[in-house]
């Protein structure tokens, strides 16, 4: 029997994979093919997930665990900010630690337990990083420029400014009008710039954001590897880095509140003598636990898993309601 959790941040919707319960340990691209035939079901536990988090052993200090995240299309990123909130939490509860590092892709992320944010709304806070501006990092090309910091790029859009940044998967960031927010443009953008292109060969994912208040933000994504997203945490903590960046001539340390379709997250932007540091604190929602038959697993018969919910997504919900009010 395999079992898998169904969790969330901010609506962010994945299958946390503990791979250290087999013997044998599953080729990703098995896991990757899971995602795809996930995305193909008509059992709604298993069709709309944004994708799965792999965890591993890891054999670096400090690290309890090690993060892999496939995307919904069976790609893989290099790192996933709501996804890391939740596998945060599932070592937490195992290992008994509030404070540690989870090994991904790139770097190892030191990782807390935080206050919850209402009862039963359990929340962690992650380091998003490395943080890079360089165009080799995601990569991008024919833009005519080696970085992307506020600038107009007409081969993309006629009229928005955008920034680029690495975290390190890679974020295209435009802060637009309410208007253009409720437009099309977003998913045009997204759309073209996941597909073949010429300018971000790899894919990008692509975040429209609009400023609220001081320090208030509402941002939207449409992810590679998945298409519209409730909560991009790797791209709110890029937005609220280029927020910072662009707000403020020098040192920063700044509390950003960044409202997503999905729920609030909060990111604490850092800037040392051009050094920057990003955190994401936000909830890590544990939506319900499957266990389901190995061969059914890898065979794709999810009607033969069993879900049991549990009673988190109401108290969660309840906070999400009390935050827009
Ligand atoms: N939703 C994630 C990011 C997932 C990875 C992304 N689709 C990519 O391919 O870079 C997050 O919360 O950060």
């Amino acid at each position: 029997m395999v079992k898998l959790l169904k969790v969330h941040g901010s609506e962010n919707t994945f299958f946390l994979f503990d791979l250290t319960q087999f013997e044998k340990q599953p080729s990703l691209s098995s896991i990757a093919k899971l995602a795809v035939a996930c995305q193909k079901s008509a059992n709604p536990v298993f069709k709309n997930i944004d994708g799965i988090l792999v965890v591993t052993n890891s054999t670096h200090p400090d690290c309890l665990g090690k993060m892999i995240v496939i995307n919904a299309d069976g790609s893989r990123a290099s790192m996933c900010g709501n996804g890391l909130r939740t596998v945060t939490r599932y070592l937490a509860e195992r290992y008994q630690k509030k404070q540690f590092h989870v090994e991904t892709d790139q770097a190892d992320l030191a990782v807390t337990s935080e206050p919850e944010l209402a009862p039963n709304v359990p929340a962690f806070g992650v380091e998003i990083g490395p943080i890079r501006f360089n165009q080799a990092a995601f990569p991008f090309a024919n833009l005519h420029t080696a970085t992307i910091q506020n600038q107009p790029l007409p081969d993309l859009d006629h009229d928005l400014r955008f920034s680029a940044i690495a975290v390190p998967n890679p974020h295209l960031i435009s802060f637009v009008s309410k208007a253009v927010l409720q437009s099309d443009r977003l998913e045009k953008l997204g759309t073209r710039l996941n597909s073949k292109n010429q300018y971000f060969p790899d894919g990008v994912n692509v975040s429209f954001a609009t400023i609220l208040g001081e320090n208030r933000l509402f941002v939207r994504t449409f992810e590679r590897g998945v298409g519209f997203t409730n909560a991009c945490g790797t791209g709110m903590s890029a937005t609220s880095l280029a927020y910072a960046i662009n707000q403020s001539g020098g040192d920063f340390d700044r509390l950003v509140t960044v409202f997503n379709p999905g729920g609030m997250v909060k990111v604490h932007a850092v800037c040392r003598a051009e050094n920057y540091q990003l955190q994401l604190i936000a909830n890590a929602t544990t939506l319900g636990y499957i266990t389901i038959p190995t061969t059914a697993l890898w065979q794709h018969q999810f009607d033969q898993a069993n879900y049991q919910q549990t009673n988190e997504e109401t108290a969660y919900q309840a906070w999400v309601k009390a935050i827009k009010n």
